[in-house]
């Protein structure tokens, strides 16, 4: 297809293989590889589609691509585009996968030869969600205008919306939207990890808002950990994001702990105000009840049970703290962030939901034990994300997952028709 031009995917991990069926599927010829032991194993795997075709390293998918695609561990892609980026075809152009592009256009830069031109994407999805329709970043950092073209022409197959961004907006909208809402789910992990809890096992985790919540933690402790730990650790806008979201969870705790009501109202309200004020409270709802009751994985129980939400109250005060309005950036958003705002949004915009919810902070101290885990949760998150340790982040990801691994499979179905579903009803927003 397209005179003959190729397609080059370094990685082929969860992404790289998206990305090279689909693209195949689309008629292009793709050259793929990944590390030298799942050769034979890749080789078997793709046997029966000739258009892709898998190659020994990144040298030899290199030298022979026109579009080559790094699709690896954002903490190895220094490394990675230095052992095989001088292999590089004359006149190619070379892009990545990575979820922060501060450090992978770094490494493009200081290995790639001059003639190369760069021009990088990011899916704003995970593998298992369908492209149509989800934003597909694109960064003309340094390439021809018929280069930028030939990339598009590739990648249109996916029929994603396009976004236009350069690499410091691109990081600094996903610090915003993707860093700080994983921060938040992977901190309920822990805390229920924590409490020696499965939260589908207690009433006052099941139905509405308490379904979105589990089924996006498992989600993505069921993930892989690396994932997570890159655009965390390697965003620099992303340490300060989680930072706060930890200062806003310990602030808002202690005022519970103190029992000053008027104090919480006043900084709740604020936060609202800020973040949803302005005629944002007019608009649709992102999320209704018939469709967050819809996907629970334990019994809806007759009377909803009362949380103190001290997650989502939090959210909006970080949000407030930063200055961000994260309606600003739904152009950029993936299908987690989008169920976030939902959730959020359902809880600030129900003025009678909103008065329960602070006078059952203040009141109801059967939460107090989940509230204190989860508050250590978010401040040790934030600690190994500042101290930039990937091994630390990966111990801890780790430990969760596997306490929560047996109802991975579950989950992830039910998750999978959770978020196409509530994606039909977020589209147009
Ligand atoms: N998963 C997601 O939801 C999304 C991920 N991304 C980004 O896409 C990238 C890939 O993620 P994902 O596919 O999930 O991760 P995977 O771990 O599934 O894939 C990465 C693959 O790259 C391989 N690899 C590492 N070094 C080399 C090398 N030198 N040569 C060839 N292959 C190599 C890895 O092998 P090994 O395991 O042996 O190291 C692995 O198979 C990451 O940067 C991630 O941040 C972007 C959007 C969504
Ligand atoms: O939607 C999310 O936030 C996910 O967890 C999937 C994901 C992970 C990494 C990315 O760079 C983009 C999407």
């Amino acid at each position: 297809m397209d005179d003959g031009k190729s397609i080059g995917v370094i990685g082929m991990g969860d992404m790289g293989k998206m990305y090279a069926m689909r693209l195949s599927d689309a008629g292009w010829k793709v050259n793929a590889c990944d590390v030298p032991d799942k050769f034979e194993t890749l080789v078997e795997e793709f046997k029966g589609r000739p258009r892709i075709q898998i190659m020994q390293s990144g040298h030899l998918v290199s030298r022979c691509s026109d579009y080559i695609i790094y699709s690896v561990e954002a903490k190895n892609i220094d490394a990675v585009v230095k052992t095989f980026g001088p292999s590089t075809k004359l006149g190619a152009i070379v892009g990545g996968q990575t979820s922060c592009k501060a450090p992978e256009i770094a490494a493009f830069e200081k290995h790639l030869p001059s003639d190369v031109h760069i021009v990088s994407c990011h899916s704003l999805h995970g593998p298992g969600v369908d492209p149509k329709g989800q934003p597909l970043v694109l960064i003309k950092h340094r390439a021809s205008d018929e280069a930028f073209n030939l990339v598009e022409k590739m990648l249109s197959c996916f029929g994603s919306k396009h976004v236009y961004l350069t690499r410091e907006q691109h990081d600094r909208i996903t610090a915003d939207t993707q860093a700080v809402t994983h921060a938040a789910f992977l901190s309920m992990g822990a805390a229920w990890k924590a409490n020696n809890q499965f939260p589908w096992e207690y009433p006052r985790y099941i139905g509405g808002i308490e379904n979105v919540k589990i089924n996006i933690t498992l989600r993505i402790y069921s993930n892989k950990w690396h994932v997570y730990a890159g655009l965390a650790i390697l965003n620099p806008d992303a340490r300060k994001q989680i930072k706060q979201y930890a200062e806003s969870v310990t602030e808002l705790f202690k005022l519970m702990l103190g029992g000053h009501k008027e104090e919480l109202r006043e900084r709740i309200m604020s936060a609202r105000e800020a973040v949803f004020g302005g005629g944002r409270l007019q608009q649709e709802l992102l999320l209704r009840d018939e469709v967050l009751d819809r996907f629970s994985l334990g019994d809806i129980p007759e009377k909803r049970l009362k949380n103190n939400h001290l997650s989502l109250l939090a959210i909006v005060d970080c949000w407030w703290k930063l200055g961000i309005v994260p309606y600003d950036h739904m152009i950029c958003s993936t299908p987690l962030f989008r169920m976030w705002l939902g959730i959020t949004e359902y809880l600030f915009r129900n003025e009678a939901l909103l008065e329960e919810v602070i006078d059952t902070a203040i009141n109801d101290n059967t939460f107090r034990a989940d509230d204190l885990e989860f508050t250590f949760a978010a401040r040790d998150w934030s600690q190994r994300v500042s101290l930039g340790h990937f091994d630390a982040y990966r111990e801890k990801f780790e430990g969760i997952q596997e306490y929560f691994e047996p109802r991975f499979p579950e989950a992830t179905k039910l998750g999978n028709e959770m978020i196409k579903t509530i994606l039909e009803k977020t589209k147009e927003a």
